[in-house]
């Protein structure tokens, strides 16, 4: 069976390193597109050197369509601001997407969703394998325990970071909420300052840390009168993310089109 061909988009990223790292290693995986946003300084380099690996003989480049030129399927880990040239693109040359980049507002899910009309699609805040359990786990506490365990989320990453809450933290609410048959976005507490008052019974809190090279950590709270239940991720590597997502462009090549989630590719669904 012939390698499935992968372009990388956000090379010189932290992710997009790893990635680059983590398809040279794997069976059945070739890098066949690198691109990073115009005026970075990695275009024009080979990703393989960049990346740390053996060369790849793939410039990065800043033409997103050549990127995808030759590729089956291409991983987007970059910013929101990019997904609409990323989606076009991979509809121009009928490229199946691997999407890990957080942050995203209700416009660009509703552009994903309709990408994923025509061509597969998968869409995860964490590609980890112990997180896409962990969301299971989540869901099934939730509607064990109800809503008088008051459920709190804490994460903490790297100072680099530039969204909060983090997408897998907002994804483990969703798991809470699922869980409890309500809505996150009626029920979810992003910030806390001053006088607040007591805890609205119900709601989903958030708390955010940054600091260090943290590359993922979360933890979910069930908390009640006399007990406490704590259910928890730490990710020590960003190679966890990457071998899950390029796992799952291995998987995507070869669907109908579609909008996925990691639980998809491990049989959770
Ligand atoms: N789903 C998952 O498992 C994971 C998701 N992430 C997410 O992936 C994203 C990237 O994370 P990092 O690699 O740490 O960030 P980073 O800042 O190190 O890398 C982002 C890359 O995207 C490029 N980029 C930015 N804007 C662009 C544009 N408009 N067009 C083309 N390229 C552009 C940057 O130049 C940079 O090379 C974040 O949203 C992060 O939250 C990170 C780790 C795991
Ligand atoms: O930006 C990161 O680093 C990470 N982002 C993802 C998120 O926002 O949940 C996943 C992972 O925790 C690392």
């Amino acid at each position: 069976m012939s390698d499935i061909r992968i372009a990388v988009l956000g090379a010189g990223g932290r992710m997009g390193r790893a990635l680059i790292r983590t398809i040279e290693a794997t069976n059945g995986a070739v890098l066949a597109g690198a691109s990073d946003r115009a005026g970075s300084e990695v275009i024009g380099q080979d990703a393989g050197v960049l990346a740390g690996a053996r060369a790849a003989n793939v410039k990065i480049v800043d033409d997103v369509a050549a990127a995808f030129a030759q590729a089956d399927v291409a991983i987007d880990f970059t910013a929101p601001g990019a997904l609409d040239a990323h989606l076009a693109a991979a509809r121009a040359t009928k490229t199946a997407l691997v999407i890990g980049t957080t942050g995203l507002q209700a416009p660009q899910e509703s552009a994903i969703a309709a990408f994923a009309k025509d061509f597969p699609v998968i869409r995860s805040a964490n590609y980890s394998v112990g997180v896409t359990l962990l969301r299971a786990l989540v869901r099934q506490a939730a509607t064990v325990l109800g809503p008088d365990y008051d459920a709190e989320i804490v994460e903490m990453h790297h100072n680099a970071k530039v969204d909060a809450p983090s997408g897998t933290a907002l994804a483990l609410g969703r798991a809470v909420a699922a869980g409890r048959n309500v809505q996150l976005e009626n029920v979810w507490v992003k910030e806390r300052d001053g006088h607040t008052g007591a805890r609205e019974p119900g709601t989903i809190g958030f708390a955010t840390l940054r600091g260090g090279d943290v590359a993922g950590d979360h933890t979910v709270y069930f908390a009640a009168a006399g007990e406490r239940l704590e259910l928890g991720h730490r990710a020590t590597s960003r190679e966890v993310f990457a071998t899950g997502a390029v796992r799952a462009a291995l998987w995507v090549a070869k669907q109908k089109p579609g909008l996925y989630d990691m639980d998809d590719v491990l049989g959770l669904t």
